[in-house]
């Protein structure tokens, strides 16, 4: 493929215009994620209303005092879920500079036991800011469409790489465990951009990306360069996890990318949405046609360069592990030597 200058984009309702085109976008969409791994999602249907409201009680959820913001912090969750204040996170061995809020799916706890996998301790409870009681419905009104979406895409590529189209149904009907971050990126310097995410790939099977608008520091990687993925008006930045990799053989990429922060004065509001099966999936392997499995890579080492774990909670946790050694510490230290190894 030849160089590129900014990622591909594509037209989702092309999915609903006939079978013609629904199979020129299928293809489309294979191609793209074989190729890059990232593309941009037009003609995706959410309302700008509903957009508009998102973007809009994140700021207010960001402008709130410190305090309150620090009551939902997510050292009270188990879960990892709430708030993550600037400097607690870490990627690619160095600390993110973003402040942020981890939502995941409303479930009951489940009680520990020793047939009990480690990771069921991520289901649970969010923490919601009392001072935002809208928030709630917002939020789930968004990740249902974003759900709705991930699946539609998810299926178009089983197809795409001559499967059945419910190849992955199974794995998200029940107990699908997606999680949306509200993320805020402060502008801290100037000349010099710091940090805003390290480098890495989502560990997920889809994230759907929606970015403030007018607003840069997302990037790429593509044969070896960075590419620039600034906001491009009504569209969400899509892109592969490391599951789909791993289910695909590596025909579609999970691809590096990380988040230069803002300059001073000014900040950047995006909201990642990623598209996790259940906890305990695990990602069936794709019967992927022989004139595609010709193609396939083989699966990208882990940054950490350990091998992608079969069942989706196994790494989930490992990454949860990794970014945010204060909830460890307040709640899993009996975990830390089984995952000390396979980290
Ligand atoms: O904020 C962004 O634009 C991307 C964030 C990201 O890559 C992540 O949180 O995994
Ligand atoms: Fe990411």
């Amino acid at each position: 493929m030849p160089s590129l200058d900014s990622l591909p984009i594509l037209d989702f309702s092309r999915l609903s215009a006939g079978a013609e085109e629904a199979t020129a976008f299928r293809n489309e969409l294979r191609d793209a994620m074989h190729e890059v791994g990232f593309l941009y999602l037009s003609g995706h249907g959410i309302p700008q209303k509903l957009t508009d409201s998102m973007l809009e009680i994140s700021r207010r959820f960001f402008d709130l005092p410190e305090d309150l913001k620090l009551a939902v912090e997510n050292v009270y969750s188990p879960q990892f879920r709430g708030y993550t204040r600037m400097g607690g996170e870490i990627t690619d061995g160095g600390v993110d500079w973003r402040e942020q809020i981890d939502i995941g799916v409303e479930r009951d706890t489940i009680a520990p036991g020793d047939d009990v996998p480690d990771y069921w301790r991520l289901e649970g409870p969010n923490l919601w800011p009392e001072a935002l009681p809208e928030m709630r419905a917002i939020v789930s009104e968004w990740t249902d469409r974003l759900s709705s979406i991930s699946l539609d895409l998810l299926r178009a590529l089983a197809v795409s790489l001559g499967a059945p189209e419910d190849t992955f149904d199974a794995a998200f009907a029940e107990h699908a465990f997606p999680l949306l971050k509200i993320v805020r990126y402060p502008g801290e310097s100037n000349p010099d951009p710091v940090q805003g995410v390290g480098s890495h790939r989502d560990g997920g099977v889809l994230t759907l990306l929606l970015v403030e608008p007018e607003k840069g520091g997302l990037q790429v990687e593509y044969q070896g360069k960075w590419i620039d993925a600034p906001q491009v008006p009504g569209t969400f930045v899509v892109n592969i996890g490391e599951m789909l990799e791993l289910a695909t053989n590596g025909y579609l990429k999970a691809t590096l990318h990380r988040v230069i922060s803002p300059l001073r004065g000014t900040d950047r509001i995006s909201l990642p949405f990623f598209y996790n099966p259940a906890l305990d999936a695990t990602m069936p392997q794709l019967a992927v046609s022989p004139e595609f499995q010709a193609k396939a890579r083989g699966v990208s080492a882990d940054p950490g360069n350990s091998p992608i774990l079969e069942t989706y909670g196994d790494n989930a946790l490992r990454y949860r592990f990794r970014a945010h050694p204060n909830v460890v510490e307040a709640h899993h230290t009996d975990l830390l030597a089984k995952q000390s190894q396979k980290a």
